[in-house]
């Protein structure tokens, strides 16, 4: 009965369709018959641990009753996944008889209605991915979950208070993009602003409306498309800084003008009335984009911004860029991450920049601009080289070229999946950024500048899919003299491109099933599931097991947990280019 049970669930949930395909069958067994996406206790291979249906294309129905209200499954069953299908309608209360549920990832689909009360009875849960959905209504309590590690809801219709969470647990928190109102609970810290975004109704510390009084005009509107949210709540700051700049340079104009004379290859912004100008053009015409933002530490260190300028490198793309250029030109915030925000900005030409803010880096000015400059002197192939630089005690900003064809994160975990992603571009994704990290590592071996924060977002692509690192050598402190701090940050490097690999064998996030990427696959090797560990598209495309094992086992290599066991990028960098090299043999004599 149950298993017949599991067979209704499944097709409902497929809309009937495909079901040939998926082997499944009301006659046979779910865990004998290996049916897809369903997987077993390895041991006893008699009960249901998962359902991993994510991008099946399913655009049926969550019946919670024929899944959750027969022992069969719910007795077992801890991780229910269905990220990235076309499923609609409303999730029942059933849910909650799934009492081992662990992980729930309803992400990327169609779901309505409000998230049933019920859900905060699931004390196993772990893992809550709701988001990119149409929930609308209140959101259930769920502080009572004591070991929920992940919860995020962005990009839904929920509105009314933000509930209380134990943020104390949270690793990851996001109820962006909602319409949510009131104030943000006190997360002590733990979440940034961009957890909260796009709600223009709430107000906090942290986000644009400090008070909810500063919402009226946001709330008048009915248009809350996201870009509206950001004009509004740009305006403020703006106008803050537009005073602020203001009354400086009415000061500044008492006094004996001073020149400041630029370094070489140097904008210096040295026109009062033409800066001046352009700031009022900036806020009148624009509304104040959230654009404006990277400039307000600026305005407030006033004599840093007179000893600091925009240091434009020799590049063609933004020959003769002045820093008034950036204060003119439209900008639309593309990130918020750990270490600042990311600007993209549309320059009079119609030539597209993105300006990375980094706040609170701890590095001398003279420090960051030898650095820079030494960057800047080497190049290779797939490195985003930085085409401008500006910095003061608080910021630093790095200027660097748009790149439209999004990153290896979008690609690999983006929900519109529209472009095939083969495993010959991974490999060949994963020998590239290997090359260019060798040779970055060489050249940078003796200054001890490592890239610092490698990870998927940083690496954009090329319209053939040919990687451009980004942000190479933007973290960290100058390691020169110390040897072993020196060696770990190459390391790190060399652990965070295992990662990497991981993601593109895998297709899956860092943080997924509750652990990190790099456990799951140790736990799954161990286990023998190999074949398990990699991405259904993978397989199903007919890429060579053989040689996906073989990537697999460098990836593992790297992230191995003591960093002298792991390999140098050289060595990374070999190990793949000899597998590279077999799957072009292989293209040659299947031809
Ligand atoms: N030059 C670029 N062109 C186009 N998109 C970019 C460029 N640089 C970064 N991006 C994308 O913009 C988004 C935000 O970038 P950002 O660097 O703020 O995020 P992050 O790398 O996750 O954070 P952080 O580097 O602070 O840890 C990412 O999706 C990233 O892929």
């Amino acid at each position: 009965e149950g298993k017949r049970s599991l067979f209704n669930f499944l097709a409902k949930l497929s809309n009937n369709n495909g079901q040939l395909d998926l082997v499944w069958n009301s006659t046979s067994d779910p865990c004998m018959d290996h049916w897809r996406g369903v997987i077993c206790d390895i041991q006893t291979n008699n009960s249901v641990r998962k359902l991993d249906l994510n991008g099946f294309n399913f655009s049926g129905l969550f019946d919670a009753s024929s899944l959750c209200n027969v022992q069969y499954v719910a007795a077992s069953l801890t991780v229910i996944n269905l990220e990235g299908n076309n499923i609609g309608g409303e999730i029942s209360s059933e849910i909650a008889n799934c009492k081992q549920l662990a992980r729930l990832d309803l992400s990327g689909n169609h779901f309505s209605g409000s998230l049933p009360e019920s859900i905060s009875s699931l004390n196993n849960l772990t893992i809550l991915d709701i988001s990119n959905n149409n929930f609308s209504g209140f959101l259930p309590d769920l502080s009572l979950i004591s070991g929920l590690r992940v919860f995020l809801a962005q990009y839904n219709q929920f509105m009314g208070n933000v509930p209380p969470f134990d943020f104390s647990n949270l690793e990851q928190f996001n109820v962006s993009y909602n319409d949510f109102s009131g104030s943000i609970p006190v997360t002590k810290s733990r979440f940034t602003e961009s957890s909260f975004l796009g709600n223009p109704k709430l107000c906090g510390d942290q986000l644009p409306n400090k008070f909810p009084s500063a919402n009226i005009e946001a709330e008048e509107s009915n248009d809350d498309s996201k870009e509206q949210i950001l004009m509004y709540s740009g305006y403020a700051i703006v106008g803050l800084i537009f005073i602020a700049f203001l009354i400086y340079w009415l000061r500044k104009g008492k006094n004996k003008r001073e020149k400041v004379e630029a370094p070489n290859k140097v904008a210096s912004f040295d026109d009062t009335i033409s800066i001046s100008k352009s700031m009022a053009e900036s806020s009148e015409y624009r509304g104040g984009d959230s654009k404006s933002e990277f400039f307000a530490a600026s305005a407030a260190d006033q004599s840093a911004l007179v000893s600091s300028s925009l240091v434009v490198l020799t590049s063609p793309v933004v020959n003769g860029l002045k820093f008034e250029d950036l204060l003119r030109a439209p900008a639309e915030l593309l990130g918020r991450g750990k270490h600042g925000s990311l600007y993209k900005i549309t320059l009079e030409n119609g030539v597209l920049l993105v300006v990375k803010r980094i706040k609170d880096w701890e590095i001398s000015s003279s420090d960051f601009k030898l650095r820079m400059q030494r960057l800047h002197q080497v190049e290779h192939p797939n490195l985003l080289p930085a085409l401008a630089f500006y910095c003061n005690k608080e910021e630093k900003l790095l200027v660097y070229e748009y790149q439209r064809n999004g990153s290896l994160f979008r690609l690999l975990h983006g929900t519109r999946k529209e472009q095939k992603f083969d495993w010959t571009s991974r490999l060949f994704i994963a020998a590239g950024v290997a090359e260019a990290l060798t040779f970055m590592h060489q050249e940078f071996r003796d200054y001890g500048i490592a890239h610092g924060n490698l990870k998927s977002s940083n690496i954009l692509l090329n319209r053939n899919l040919e990687p451009y690192i980004s942000e190479y050598g933007l973290m960290g402190s100058d390691n020169r003299g110390s040897s072993s701090i020196t060696l770990n940050a190459f390391k790190a490097d060399v652990y965070a491109f295992g990662v990497i690999l991981l993601e593109l064998l895998t297709g899956k996030l860092v943080q997924n099933e509750g652990v990190d990427l790099a456990t799951w696959v140790y736990s799954a090797v161990r286990e023998e599931w190999t074949v398990e560990v990699f991405d259904r598209s993978l397989i199903s495309e007919g890429a060579s097991e053989g040689r996906m094992v073989n990537l697999l086992q460098v990836a593992v290599k790297c992230v191995n947990r003591s960093p002298e066991a792991r390999p140098s990028m050289n060595q990374a960098a070999v190990m793949i280019n000899a597998i590279k090299e077999e799957e072009e043999r292989s293209v040659i004599s299947e031809v």
